[in-house]
């Protein structure tokens, strides 16, 4: 019986960093979560415990944190390659690498003074994040965002969909469409002004959830990829999970109260779970990009 090592990476993932800037007095604060994994030829390792090439892991952490000295973070995408290209450019057995960083957003606070130097708050706002592949000379990278959560009380409707012995699902013209929405987009090159690039995206997405007069989930989340893709030529494709987020009305009736819309039971489960993806017919081919990117189609 012949056995073999198939696909393998490996690396110190959740390397929880936050850089300050504190070049002047107005400080500015970066926190992110850095998965650093390497590829390339490491079968001696597992097959024999020859640790010859093996680069450790605690070697990878070290190296996020003294980068994040050496450099800054910047754009998590620019950290991300920087990453990469360094393992892969060092290491003759280091072929190819997968760099995943989460960064969790910081307002500064806002004080009757103005806005505080070297204060901020939290407040929930989405996570932004990145997974760049490299494999040799080629590199992929997929950012993104999670919890971004947004509603819309009117302008909503949901009909017209079929009726089997099961269906006890009223038809409405009016409902509250409520959702989290968890996005990821492929980006063509690797040169790019990613913040600005960022910022654009997301807004783009909150105004065609606004604007989309919804006849679905499933058509808002279309009208939000396709908004994106209008205007960014730099993104081949954008990937979406969002759940439905339901509310009921609450029958008040035994009260003797009417209900116009306006008192709901938020449910947290069962809901709908929607994902899709939207993409440009003459996007280059994703090659690697999303193998190693879960919870999405
Ligand atoms: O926007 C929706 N899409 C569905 O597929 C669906 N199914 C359902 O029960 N409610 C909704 N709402």
């Amino acid at each position: 019986m012949a056995i073999r090592l198939g696909d393998n990476q490996y690396g110190k993932a959740e390397v929880r960093l936050v850089r300050i800037n504190r070049d002047s007095d107005v400080h500015t604060i970066k926190d992110v979560n850095v998965t650093s994994q390497l590829r390339g030829d490491f079968e001696a390792v597992h097959t024999e415990g020859d640790n010859g090439n093996c680069v450790a892991t605690d070697t990878q952490k070290n190296t996020v944190y003294a980068f994040a000295r050496r450099y800054g973070v910047g754009a998590i995408e620019d950290f991300a390659l920087r990453l990469a290209r360094y393992h892969v450019d060092t290491f003759d057995q280091v072929h190819g690498a997968r760099q995943e960083i989460e960064e969790y957003s910081w307002n500064r606070i806002d004080t009757a003074a103005g806005p505080h130097d070297h204060s901020f708050v939290r407040r929930g706002g989405e996570t932004r994040t990145t997974v760049v592949t490299k494999d040799g000379d080629r590199e992929w990278v997929v950012s993104g965002f999670e919890g971004l959560t947004v509603l819309k009380s009117t302008g909503s409707e949901f009909h017209g969909y079929p009726k089997t012995e099961y269906t006890t699902l009223k038809e409405t013209t009016d409902r509250i469409l409520a959702t989290d929405v968890k996005a990821r987009w492929r980006y063509i090159g690797t040169d790019l002004d990613w913040d600005k690039t960022y910022a654009s995206i997301t807004s783009i997405m909150l105004e065609a959830f606004a604007e989309t007069h919804s006849l679905a989930l499933q058509q808002t989340l279309y009208r939000m990829g396709e908004a994106v893709l209008e205007a960014h030529p730099e993104v081949a494709e954008v990937r979406f999970s969002m759940p439905n987020n339901h509310h009921f009305l609450v029958d008040l009736s035994p009260f003797d109260l009417d209900n116009p819309n306006e008192v709901f039971f938020a449910a947290d489960r069962p809901y709908g779970k929607i994902e899709a993806t939207v993409l440009r017919d003459d996007a280059p081919e994703p090659g690697r990009a999303w193998e190693t990117v879960p919870g999405f189609i």
